[in-house]
């Protein structure tokens, strides 16, 4: 199959490269030629779309989600991450079927379609279902069973991890890859995180876990283990044994961040959550001054709402200008940056995605930019990033297949997961 887009505006986001004017040749799942004027690319092209009006750019990659929470949004809402968690969302979780799971996970991959996301790291419970629904939807996916040793089945809950890698690592053509999900530093501790590290390094997989997010959870650390939550980790030997994907770090002392230098992975920031949760600002500034990776994630959208990445785009952006007190730390192109080919890197996915290129998996997206809060057109980026919302996005392609058209989800039922999703909230929620 061999797929032209033509007449179109592209934005590679290979560093140092302007957008420009030109086509884009796909050949199944990888994109073959791109650039302007290339030779003969209509004679070899199968399908042709026009993308008059439009802007190509890599689809956007979302490192840190719960996709079932999707279930949950707008449940419980302004109030402290810990009541939100142990009042509200661990007794909601606690009545999900894995049905309930299935279409939770569709119904957040159907909002990441439609707003211009390709690949997406998650961290849950019953993830054969999940797995199955990327498997349908067409995304790509890092998936994880999330792993909380607080009661005595901790044991269960590892063997559901292994279960989850050997079936589906390297499933659905490759789209979908796993790593090990240790919850957080005060929901797991030394020795099953010792152990997980140790298989991980074995596995060579990643190990995706919350980090600093509150300062209760800094306060609880302390307590119990007289160190930071990052010294935590760190003398597990989690950053030099395993590429870690840490969600969140917001509260990072100077010598937190010295711990992190060199480490393989980074920081997924997640600055909507963090911001409606009252949680704090991530240094994300002195993480990149350190050389770590710091890409960009929404949070389940229990806590964060939504799971649209240029949401997620605009609030780093705003956060980090307030913070800093300086309008031109990060720029258009780092945040956008931020949630694609560093991402990519997050989930150690840079070699596949992240930027367009040829030889590269074809995961784009075209944004229809012939919108009046969309033109004039004076440079692409900062439209992009400031601008820009999930709903312009027209068209989302993931492993060179199309999984949504003129806004239209080539995938998924959306009428039927609409009515699935809402009846099973309400009883999901109801009397709690
Ligand atoms: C064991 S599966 C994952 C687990 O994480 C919970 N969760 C969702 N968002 C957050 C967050 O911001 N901090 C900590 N834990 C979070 C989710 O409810 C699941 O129980
Ligand atoms: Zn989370």
């Amino acid at each position: 199959m061999r797929t032209l887009i033509q007449n179109v505006q592209i934005l590679t986001m290979k560093k140092g490269e302007k957008s420009f004017h030109g086509e884009l040749l796909i050949e199944n799942d990888r994109i073959s030629a791109i650039g302007t004027n290339l030779p003969k690319t209509e004679a070899k092209a199968n399908k042709i779309i026009d993308g008059k009006g439009m802007l190509a750019m890599p689809g956007l990659i979302n490192a840190h989600q719960h996709t079932p929470m999707s279930l949950l949004k707008g449940f419980s809402d302004d109030c402290k991450l810990m009541e939100w968690l142990e009042h509200k969302m661990l007794p909601a979780e606690a009545r999900m079927t894995p049905e309930d799971i299935y279409w939770g996970a569709k119904l957040a991959m159907a909002e990441m379609i439609k707003s211009g996301t390709t690949a997406f790291a998650d961290m849950y419970v019953h993830m054969n279902e999940i797995a199955a629904a990327v498997q349908e939807t067409g995304m790509r996916a890092s998936l994880t069973r999330g792993l909380v040793f607080m009661q005595n089945d901790g044991g269960k809950r590892l063997t559901e991890a292994l279960d989850l890698i050997d079936r589906w690592h390297g499933q659905a053509d490759g789209r979908i890859t796993t790593m090990f999900g240790p919850h957080a530093p005060y929901t797991c501790p030394p020795e099953p995180l010792a152990e997980i590290i140790k298989l991980a390094s074995q596995k060579n997989l990643p190990i995706h876990i919350h980090l600093a997010e509150t300062v209760e959870e800094v306060a609880k650390i302390k307590t119990k283990y007289n160190c930071s939550p990052t010294a935590y980790l760190h003398n597990l030997g989690l950053f030099t044994e395993a590429h870690t994907l840490l969600a969140h770090g917001v509260h990072l002392t100077h010598g937190d961040i010295q711990l992190l230098r060199g480490m393989k992975g980074g920081v997924a920031h997640n600055p909507v959550s963090n911001m409606k949760l009252g949680c704090g600002i991530a240094p994300v500034a002195a993480l990149i001054d350190t050389s770590v990776t710091v890409g960009l994630g929404t949070d389940g959208s229990g806590s964060a709402s939504t799971v649209d990445m240029f949401e997620g785009i605009k609030a780093a952006a705003w956060m980090q200008k307030m913070e800093a007190g300086d309008p031109s730390v990060f720029p258009a192109h780092q945040v956008l940056e931020m949630a694609t080919a560093e991402s990519a890197k997050l989930l150690r996915l840079d070699h596949e995605t992240g930027t367009l290129e040829a030889g590269k998996k074809a995961d784009l997206i075209l944004v229809d930019m012939n919108k009046p809060h969309l033109q004039p057109v004076h440079h692409v980026e900062s439209l992009l990033a400031y601008a820009v919302n999930g709903s312009d996005v027209d068209t989302t392609i993931v492993n060179g297949k199309l999984l949504m058209q003129g806004r239209k989800l080539l995938t998924i039922d959306e009428e039927e997961l609409l009515h699935q999703a809402a009846i099973r909230a309400r009883r999901i929620v109801d009397g709690i």
